[in-house]
This record gives structure tokens, C-alpha cells and sequence, in this order.
């Protein structure tokens, strides 16, 4: 079947948990997006914004309340079949064996993986060369995470789902991992990553979608998301100006301005813009700006202002 570039289609999808009726709840509530063949796409979300919800169903894990889902062309679920062995995918717990060693659980499941990569290549893929013959209740929370996502590299796959893939990581295995997520990627794997972590959302995808209560309320680029809240600029006001003496703010493009003990911070959609009039003004004044910084939003800070709406307003329960 061909399926163009949309290696993940989700259409108008929704979960409930519990039923009908007042003890039921619908963590996905019409969601639909598109991940392109060779992209990686992040979700992101507070807790309990419909993550894992989501990506459970686009794994094949659980039947959709409403909307469709396809993978590859296929329905996950229905047609599981045809989809699971293209597929590689990263729990959030992986539950292994505890007396097996890191090598003899990847073993383990080179049996029921078609097309399986060496057992010693996907071990060292992921770091844990040096810790096969360690046994798995010996191994740390990360070095598990990492044999989690041994596993799910093992069948060399093409869609490759990652659920919170660095948590419990350190900083340096941390920045491993993404290299080596980037690799994939660049070797032509589709990824879906869902992640707490804004940093790693910024540096590696190409696109994102913010959930809150089950719904999507933003995508794009990192760059559009960013993009669309306002930078800042922070400086000093001189000795003997106030910010009443500086241009119209307005004109300038300043959305908002607070001033603090002499500290300004102008925000702005139109950075350049308003930086110019400043520093045009500080010119024509002869005037230092001590302290200038001048900043886009960061994805932190986009996402705190969309997702962070979500603990004004409690999910309906039982709908
Ligand atoms: N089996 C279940 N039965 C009932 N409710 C559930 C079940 N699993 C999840 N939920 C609820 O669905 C909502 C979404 O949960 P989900 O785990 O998808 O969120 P998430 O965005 O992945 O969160 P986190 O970042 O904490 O992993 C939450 O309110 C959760 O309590």
C-alpha cells in the first residue's frame, strides 16, 4: 500500500477510559496529526495531558474510542500483524526479567524480532557493551532505559516510538541517546518522541505538538511555536531617565513593559523592530543600556504559557 509521506495519520482520534456514563473519562479527545516519512515529531504535555494515551493507540496497544489511526498504511490495532515487526517501540516502563543479563534479554528477543540486528551492535548502539553480562536488577534506572531502548532499535526499525526515552538518564547519557536519535533519524527513521524534557524537544525535532486535556492546542516547528510568543528585552534605564522618556513603546512594538528598582523588561513580537528603536534612541541620547539582553522566547517558556493554562482548568471527569 502506498502511503505517500504520512508514515502516521491520526484522524479526529479519541480514548476513554471506564466507559460511558459518569465514571468514565476521555483522555484523547479529537486529536489528529500527520508525521512525515523521516520525521521527528514530539509530543509534549504536562502530566496526564494524554501522552501515553495517545501513542499507546498509534502502537497498536489499545482500540481507538473514536477517529482512526494509521502506521505505514495499516490500522494498528486491527492489522497488527503487518505493522509490529516495522516497528520499534520504547515503553515508559519496560518490564524485563530481573535475573537475566543485559545481553541474555536482548537474546530473549531476538527470537520474536525478524530481521534482528547482533546482539553485541545493539548493545553497544546504546552504550551497554561494557555492561552485557551484568544482570538486569543490577543494572541502574538509566542503564534500563537504555536497554529499553536496545530493544526497541533491535528489529532496525522504521517507525520508531519513543516514550519518555531519557528519563532517569544523566546528562552526559542523556546527550547520547540523542545522538544517537539523531543518527537514526538521519538514516531515514520515522520517530515519534514524547518528552518532559523542553531542551531535547527543541533540539530534535522537526515538528511538535503541545497536549492539554487530551486535546492539541499548538504544532508547528520548535522555530513557529517560539516564534509565535513574545522575546524580551531587559536593560537598565539610565541614571535620570525614566521610561516614560523613552519613544512611544507602542510604537516601538512593545507588547507589554514592567519596570522594577530602574530594571526594565520590554516584550515584543517584532524583536528587531523594537531593539532598533532603542538602541536608535540610546544613540541619539548618548546613553548606556547597562545590562542589555535582548531574547526570543525559549520553548520553555512558550510551553509554560500553552500548556501551563491547563492547572486553570481541571480535565472533565465523566463526561
Ligand atoms: N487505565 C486508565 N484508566 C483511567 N484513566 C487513565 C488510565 N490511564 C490513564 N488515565 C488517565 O488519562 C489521562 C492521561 O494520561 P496519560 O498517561 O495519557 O498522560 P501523559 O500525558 O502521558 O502523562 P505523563 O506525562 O504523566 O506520562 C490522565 O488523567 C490519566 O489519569
Amino acid at each position: 500500500m502506498d502511503v505517500g509521506d504520512g508514515v502516521i495519520e491520526v484522524s479526529e482520534l479519541r480514548r476513554r477510559y471506564g466507559g460511558q456514563g459518569d465514571k468514565g473519562f476521555e483522555a484523547v479527545r479529537d486529536v489528529s496529526f500527520t508525521v512525515r516519512r523521516g520525521e521527528l515529531f514530539a509530543l509534549l504535555g504536562t502530566n496526564g495531558a494524554g501522552k501515553t494515551s495517545t501513542v499507546e493507540l498509534l502502537e497498536g496497544l489499545a482500540r481507538p474510542t473514536g477517529g482512526t489511526v494509521r502506521v505505514l498504511g495499516h490500522d494498528p490495532y486491527a492489522e497488527r500483524r503487518l505493522v509490529r515487526p516495522r516497528i520499534g517501540v520504547m515503553l515508559q516502563e519496560g518490564g524485563f526479567p530481573a535475573d537475566l543479563s543485559a545481553a541474555e534479554t536482548v537474546r530473549m528477543w531476538v527470537g520474536c524480532t525478524t530481521g534482528a540486528r547482533p546482539v553485541g551492535e545493539t548493545l553497544d548502539l546504546v552504550g551497554l557493551g561494557p555492561r552485557r553480562d551484568v544482570r538486569v536488577k543490577q543494572l541502574s534506572g538509566g542503564e534500563r532505559r537504555r536497554l529499553d531502548l536496545a530493544l526497541a532499535l533491535l528489529g532496525r526499525p522504521e517507525v520508531l516510538f519513543l516514550d519518555e526515552p531519557t528519563t532517569g538518564l544523566d546528562p552526559e547519557a542523556r546527550h547520547t541517546t540523542w545522538e544517537l536519535v539523531r543518527r537514526l533519524r538521519e538514516e531515514g527513521t520515522t520517530v515519534l518522541l514524547t518528552t518532559h524534557y523542553l531542551e531535547e524537544a527543541e533540539s530534535l525535532a522537526d515538528r511538535l505538538a503541545i497536549m492539554r486535556d487530551g486535546r492539541i492546542v499548538t504544532t508547528g516547528t520548535p522555530g513557529q511555536v517560539i516564534g509565535a510568543h513574545p522575546a524580551r528585552i531587559r536593560f537598565a534605564m539610565p541614571a535620570g531617565w525614566f521610561v516614560g522618556d523613552l519613544p512611544p513603546l507602542a510604537a516601538l512594538g512593545v507588547l507589554r513593559h514592567e519596570e522594577n528598582d530602574g530594571r526594565v523588561e520590554l516584550q515584543t513580537a517584532e524583536l528587531q523592530r523594537t531593539l532598533t528603536g532603542l538602541l536608535l534612541w540610546a544613540r541619539e541620547k548618548d546613553v548606556e543600556l547597562e545590562g542589555l539582553d535582548a531574547r526570543t522566547a525559549s520553548l520553555e517558556e512558550a510551553f509554560l504559557a500553552i500548556a501551563g493554562a491547563a492547572t486553570t482548568s481541571e480535565p472533565e471527569r465523566g463526561e
